[in-house]
């Protein structure tokens, strides 16, 4: 699977040790910054790593901050994102199952590598299911995102 990686300062040093654990998965992964610990600001990450998401170029992101909330909240106000942040083992695949999440967010300030590790496993494998109901939901979730659109454009 093509991965778009993204993190801040914050997550930098999760990130790039994870990447044995990316290439034991299998996964092709493109870094999209940041490159060092020096403090960067996550929205302009999220936007590169969205970006490279919803274009087709990568199946699914996954972004490191601190907390994984701030990413979260600016993948989130990228059309077509479903962004979450997946600190447990049952989030980390219920949201690509039932919500077809397609960026996961991971606060390195508040879990581990190990665990880490089992939480982008659960991630990368799950599938969103076919079931009508989860279907019709996220369904709903994109009209919202045009209604948004719409509201904003004074529609
Ligand atoms: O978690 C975050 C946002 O939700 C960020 O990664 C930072 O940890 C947080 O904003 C603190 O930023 P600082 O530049 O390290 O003070």
């Amino acid at each position: 699977m093509k991965i778009a990686l993204g993190s801040d300062h914050c997550g930098y040093e999760m990130k790039t040790g994870l990447m044995p654990v990316f290439e034991k998965l299998g996964c092709e992964v493109t870094d999209y910054g940041c490159d060092s610990i020096e403090p960067v600001d996550f929205p302009d990450i999220a936007r590169r790593v969205c970006d490279a998401v919803r274009s087709g170029k990568h199946e699914r992101g996954i972004m490191f901050c601190g907390t994984g909330v701030g990413a979260a909240i600016a993948a989130n106000k990228i059309p077509g994102i479903r962004a979450a942040v997946c600190h447990d083992v049952y989030s980390s695949h219920q949201s690509v199952e039932h919500d077809d999440v397609n960026v996961m967010c991971i606060g390195a300030q508040i879990v581990g590598p190990w665990l880490t590790e089992d939480l982008i496993r659960a991630f990368l494998v799950s599938t969103f299911s076919t079931e009508e109901h989860f279907r019709r939901r996220v369904g709903k979730l994109l009209e919202l995102e045009k209604q948004s659109a719409r509201e904003l454009m004074g529609g």
